[in-house]
């Protein structure tokens, strides 16, 4: 079992539109999906994909909160969220010919110190019982301490189990200190981290050393069409996707996030998890819905991606 957290989740919009964007006009949208969304829910039907069983916890609140509960129980993903009193957020992903995709994301209600103790000492410990794995995603509302994520990692860790974090700012940095199975920053999240700006793929590789220093086995940086690159005992590596006309990328760093979840519950050896997790966040990739792939496809993807030792 693995378990997916999601504080600042939402009611994900796509919105798909004819043509391009006229700015400072009136725009119809022609369809529009709504996602129970926030990265760990992403993360969570990902894993459900690919076989495993999930539980998604994390804060819901309002009617969008209980919209996000029918909107997983439809997806057949058990849940147990702790109820807070603001209303869940939205977040809205227009996408077009022109520039492909554009989010909106809300900030996320207030949460009181009052509701962040109860998830974090009474929810999460009894949630997270019958997992091995627990994935942390994502953003926090507002009210939440950037320390937040450390304290779970040092819970998930008593209880001898793995943790994976993605996230990003303070909330990563802090989150770092105290150690998680793996992270997976994409280059943006680690210029912030080091307040650099990354040149080349060297860069990538000195920054990613680093954080491996800082005791984490697995250091997973997302590059987008590059596939991604993994520093871990054994080495550094890079698995490469083929070129692809991609539909929609949001979500692929969450999709690559429940593939590596699975492939560390099921004892994948870290080259096979890292083929299957770019293969996995690739064919989400060619998916229009977020959180989404086509197993024959990801299956197909697999033999295809290029593993470099470099
Ligand atoms: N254009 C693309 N072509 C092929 N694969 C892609 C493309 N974009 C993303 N991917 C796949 O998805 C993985 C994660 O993508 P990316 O680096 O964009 O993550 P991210 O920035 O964390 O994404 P997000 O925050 O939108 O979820 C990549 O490692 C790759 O496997
Ligand atoms: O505000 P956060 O939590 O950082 O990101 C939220 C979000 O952009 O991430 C997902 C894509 O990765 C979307 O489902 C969601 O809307």
């Amino acid at each position: 079992m693995i378990t997916t957290v999601t504080l600042n989740a939402s009611i994900d919009k796509a919105y798909e539109m004819k043509g391009s964007i006229q700015n400072g006009t009136v725009m119809r949208v022609s369809v529009c999906r709504n996602t129970a969304g926030g990265k760990g829910l992403n993360v969570a039907r990902i894993i459900k994909l690919c076989g495993r069983e999930v539980v998604a916890t994390g804060l819901a609140g309002g009617f969008n909160g209980a919209y996000l509960e029918e909107l997983l129980r439809q997806d057949g993903i058990q849940n147990q969220f702790a109820h807070i009193k603001g209303e869940t957020r939205s977040c809205i992903n227009i996408l077009d010919e022109v520039y492909g995709s554009t989010e909106y994301l809300e900030p996320g209600c207030e949460v009181s110190a009052e509701e962040c103790a109860d998830f974090l000492e009474q929810v999460f410990p009894k949630v997270i019982a019958d997992s091995e794995v627990v994935t942390i995603s994502g953003s926090v509302p507002k009210g939440i301490e950037t320390d937040i994520y450390k304290k779970m990692v040092h819970i998930v860790k008593e209880e001898g189990k793995q943790v994976i974090l993605d996230t990003s700012g303070a909330l990563l940095k802090h989150g770092m200190e105290a150690a998680p199975t793996m992270v997976k920053p994409n280059q943006e999240e680690l210029e912030t981290i080091f307040n650099s700006k990354i040149k080349d793929i060297d860069d990538v590789v000195g920054f990613a050393k680093q954080i491996y220093e800082m005791g984490i086995p697995y250091v997973v940086v997302s590059l987008g069409k590059d596939g991604a690159l993994m520093v871990y005992r054994d080495g550094v590596f890079q698995a490469v996707p083929p070129v692809m006309e991609v539909v929609n990328t949001v979500g692929c760093g969450d999709s690559m996030v429940g593939a590596f979840a699975v492939a560390l519950e099921c004892k994948f050896p870290a080259e096979t998890a890292i083929k299957y997790a770019v293969a996995v966040a690739t064919a989400n990739a060619l998916s229009p819905k977020t959180g989404d792939f086509d197993p024959n496809t990801s299956q197909e993807l697999l033999e295809q991606i290029e593993l470099r030792k470099l």
